[in-house]
């Protein structure tokens, strides 16, 4: 699950950006990269979502300018001397913020400030900072709360926080709005509690771990909890459980499917490479644990969807104390002092694509993984080194120290990743074996992510066709 925004309501154009931010740190590229790798950088045009131009257009109204002038008084005045992306609150609303946060970060840097609208954020693009984040210095920060994230993401860009006004949750539309929607989600959740401590039959752990539950009429992890508990279990604390698990386990996943059959859609060879993998594996068969160790290329489809469209592209944090976050990569090697309050966005996003980290970051190449990587002479950084994890199914925080991330990292990280990374990898086994996955229209005509669906202009977006040997 993710606490961060997801890539719900976006807009998604693909466009080509232009290669401006290598201008601003030609000088920075590590010493051990060849002349070939920097000329490539440098000429390189990114394939990200953007409608990037050159520089954000900013047209400053009055409103800007006294949000601004607020932004500095509650706050961003006080994080210290990191670069400032500043500008009109406009400009974040005519596409998903996190796209503009990339072109920020091609501009301004591993850490920047974001000081827009009434708050100011830091934004992080670097693995080196994430892991100061996330793990090394993962309790002097506070965790947001995911079903508060579009509310977050519409608060931290609106000119004054109205939503602090009494009545204003009866009487602003989307303030109503984002009450009601709570309310459905809670009565269906309480009406699911309702039902399972009607048929509790409490026992403890270990008989629970015995249980069939293949031979349970309701078998979930609702069951689970309330059987475990008894009689004193607390409604609000299931409703809680339920609900991040929920967001955790459905949207995610979902996500993760959809993005993976959109790139094979859009390669044919690669989705042909993993259908003969799968023929060779399984056959007319059903997947198996074992099965799934020999299914790697699969593996692989999965993990590089997670790094083009990881879901949630940002984490976020609050600073707990007053801290010094590292330069990073192209940063100040004196590091930025944050106060305490800080509000931290972790760009999952930026850090997939950053080109300092990942060669050609913009492609989907699964391949990318099997090579072991130096950490060609990023000081801090330890390069890409599956050796780090060994006996894991899949990439992870560890094997890229922290360029890969997109279950989190740390005492926060996810709890549902290798059940996720599994029964995405056996989903998409399953769709290949008997279908192949085409595109309708091409992918300039996909313009809208909502969650787990992508529309296009021209409507349906890719169809199924049953495989010839079936
Ligand atoms: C592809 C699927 C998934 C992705 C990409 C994903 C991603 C993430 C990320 C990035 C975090 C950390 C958020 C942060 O640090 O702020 C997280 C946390 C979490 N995830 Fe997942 N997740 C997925 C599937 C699941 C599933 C299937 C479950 C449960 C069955 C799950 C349960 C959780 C829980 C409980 C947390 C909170 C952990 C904590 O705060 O201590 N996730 N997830």
């Amino acid at each position: 699950m993710a606490t961060g925004f997801c890539s719900s309501n976006t807009c998604l154009v693909l466009n080509r950006r232009s290669d401006s931010i290598f201008r601003h740190f030609p000088s920075s590229y590590p010493t051990s990269w060849s002349t070939e790798k920097r000329s490539s950088i440098r000429t390189m045009k990114c394939r990200c979502q953007s409608t990037g131009t050159d520089e954000p257009k900013t047209k400053m109204n009055l409103f800007d300018n006294a949000s601004n002038l607020l932004t500095n008084l509650l706050s961003g005045g006080r994080i210290g001397s990191m670069p400032i992306a500043e500008g009109a609150v406009t400009d974040l609303f005519d596409r998903p913020l996190f796209f503009s946060l990339y072109d920020w970060f091609l501009k301004y840097g591993s850490v920047y400030k974001l000081a827009f609208g009434p708050k100011a954020f830091v934004v992080v693009s670097d693995p080196i900072v994430a892991r100061h984040i996330l793990r090394e210095n993962a309790f002097s920060y506070d965790k947001a709360v995911y079903g508060t994230l579009f509310e977050a993401e519409h608060r931290s860009t609106f000119y004054i926080p109205y939503w602090n006004i009494p009545l204003a949750r009866w009487i602003v539309p989307r303030q109503r709005k984002f009450q009601s929607d709570l309310k459905v989600i809670n009565d269906c959740l309480d009406g699911l509690i309702k039902n399972a401590k009607e048929t509790r039959q409490e026992t403890d752990v270990e008989k629970l771990q015995q249980r069939d539950y293949l031979n349970l009429k309701d078998a979930s992890l609702l069951r689970f909890l309330v059987d475990m508990r008894g009689v004193d279990v607390d409604d609000r604390q299931l409703r809680d459980d339920l609900m991040t698990m929920l967001i955790a386990g459905h949207e995610t996943t979902a996500a993760v499917l959809t993005w993976a059959v959109f790139l094979l859609a859009q390669h044919p060879v690669k989705m042909k490479k993993a259908q003969s993998e799968i023929d060779a594996v399984l056959g007319q068969g059903r997947t198996t644990f074992e099965s799934l160790k020999k299914l790697e290329y699969l593996r692989l489809i999965v993990v590089e969807s997670l790094r083009l469209y990881p879901q949630p592209p940002l984490l976020i944090r609050r600073s707990l104390t007053s801290d010094i976050l590292p330069g990073g990569y192209n940063g100040d090697k004196n590091g930025y002092e944050i106060p305490a309050g800080t509000d931290v966005f972790l760009s999952v996003y930026n850090l997939h694509r950053s080109p300092y980290f990942w060669d050609k970051p913009n492609e989907f190449e699964p391949e990318r993984f099997l090579v072991q990587k130096e950490s060609q002479g990023i000081e801090g950084w330890g390069g890409f080194d599956p050796s780090r994890s060994p006996g894991a199914l899949y990439p992870n925080e560890i094997i890229s120290d922290f360029a890969f991330l997109p279950f989190g990292g740390g005492p926060r990280k996810c709890v549902g990743d290798q059940f996720a990374l599994m029964e995405s990898t056996i989903a998409l086994a399953m769709l290949l074996q008997k279908f192949d996955v085409e595109l309708k229209g091409s992918p300039e005509d996909v313009e809208l992510v909502t969650g787990a669906t992508i529309h296009t202009k021209t409507g349906l977006w890719c169809k199924l066709k049953k495989r010839s040997n079936i």
